[in-house]
């Protein structure tokens, strides 16, 4: 057969031959969009995971708006590099999440990575303190993640944060059942989970998608929502929400954190100027610092082989699955990508 005649079903069975064939099945899963300063913080991951010595790759689902510049910088990196179509909610329906988060429905084709049995999600604003390699060994069939924050304002649309309720102390403000109806069910931080890449259910996520309204966290509601009966929460070291630090602090064991999460506002590192609100306080410049040490550490750089160089080029890894995406795909709407924050 012509290889442009290969059936979808021939796609499928190669990629199942695949993962029963020497190709690592497991990873670890960074989504990057637009032209931005956001490549730094993937940049300083993958150096992190380095020097945690974690055992699997890092793959970098990247849009088509990440310029080739900085998809050769993630691949001298060691990264996998792999170009994911946008997926935005239906109708571009977008003015009810929050414009910035948008993009974030695209992390949704993270589930057709189908080589790899199971996967933890990182955000490109995280960076790895501890190798966490241990959680792929986590039962199988459930989604694993740490549970959010709703004391910042960006939760202030929420009934939660109008009456003060938080589930990380859920005894400090009762949530009367009869007034507000049942309580909300567990609520996880979608910047770092563990997950299983099936395609059945990657249909089933954008097919749900199709018919749910989008809402101000975008993807994280979302995933919330669609996970909720297999959400099993993980201790809160395996992914700080910088907003920890100030909101309950006595949830925090600074010296046990082994995954930083820089989402409060004005902590991205590498935007990190110390002007906004919580920003001096000692604990977030020496997370900061940190930070910027694993950035600036060459000796973190990957070291290539003479073998796997070719001329100074990289040798680049094939990519065996890429017919998946055209096979699973339902219709979705493909829309330009607005510029990111
Ligand atoms: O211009 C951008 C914007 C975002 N990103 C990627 O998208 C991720 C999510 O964006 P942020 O980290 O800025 O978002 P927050 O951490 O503030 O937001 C949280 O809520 C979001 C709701 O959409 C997502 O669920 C996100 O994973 C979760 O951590 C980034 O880390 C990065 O990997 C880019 O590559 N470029
Ligand atoms: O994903 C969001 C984001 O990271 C915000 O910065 C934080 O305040 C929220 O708690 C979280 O849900
Ligand atoms: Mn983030």
């Amino acid at each position: 057969m012509a290889p442009e005649l290969v059936t979808a079903a021939a796609a499928v069975k190669a990629t199942d031959l695949a993962k029963t064939a020497a190709l690592p099945s497991r990873a670890y899963v960074t989504f990057l969009a637009g032209n931005g300063d956001y490549v730094k913080g993937v940049v300083g991951l993958a150096k992190g995971l380095r020097k945690v010595e974690t055992a699997y790759s890092l793959v970098v689902a990247v849009l088509p708006d990440v310029p080739v510049k900085h998809r050769r910088m993630l691949e001298e990196q060691g990264c996998i590099v792999r170009e994911i179509e946008p997926v935005y909610p239906p109708e571009n329906q977008t003015k009810f999440a929050m414009a910035y988060y948008v993009i974030n429905y695209s992390k949704l084709r993270i589930w057709e990575f189908v080589e790899y049995s199971k996967m933890i999600y990182l955000d490109g604003d995280i960076q790895v303190l501890e190798n966490i390699d241990h959680l792929f060994d986590l039962e199988d069939g459930y989604f694993y993640a740490v549970m959010d924050c709703f004391c910042e304002k960006t939760w202030s649309h929420t009934p939660q944060y109008q009456i003060g309720y938080c589930q990380q102390c859920p005894e400090k403000v009762t949530w009367w059942p009869a007034e507000m109806g049942p309580p909300p069910p567990l609520y996880f931080n979608a910047g770092m989970f563990v997950f299983e890449p099936s395609l059945a259910t990657y249909q089933s996520l954008l097919h749900t998608l199709k018919i749910t309204p989008p809402t101000s966290f975008a993807e994280q509601d979302f995933l919330n929502m669609f996970f909720k009966d297999v959400y099993k929460p993980i201790p809160n070291v395996y992914n700080l929400v910088l907003a920890m630090l100030w909101r309950h602090p006595e949830n925090v064991e600074l010296d046990q954190v082994k995954v930083v999460h820089y989402c409060a506002a004005g902590s991205k590192p590498w935007r990190y100027t110390g002007e906004e609100e919580n920003m001096q306080r000692e604990d977030i410049k020496m997370l900061v610092n940190k930070w910027w040490d694993i950035y600036n550490d060459h000796s973190l750089d990957l070291k290539l082989s003479p073998t796997q160089t070719n001329g100074g080029r990289l040798e680049l890894q094939p990519f065996v699955a890429a017919a998946v995406s055209e096979v699973a795909a339902p219709e979705v709407m493909y829309v330009a990508a607005p510029s990111a924050a």
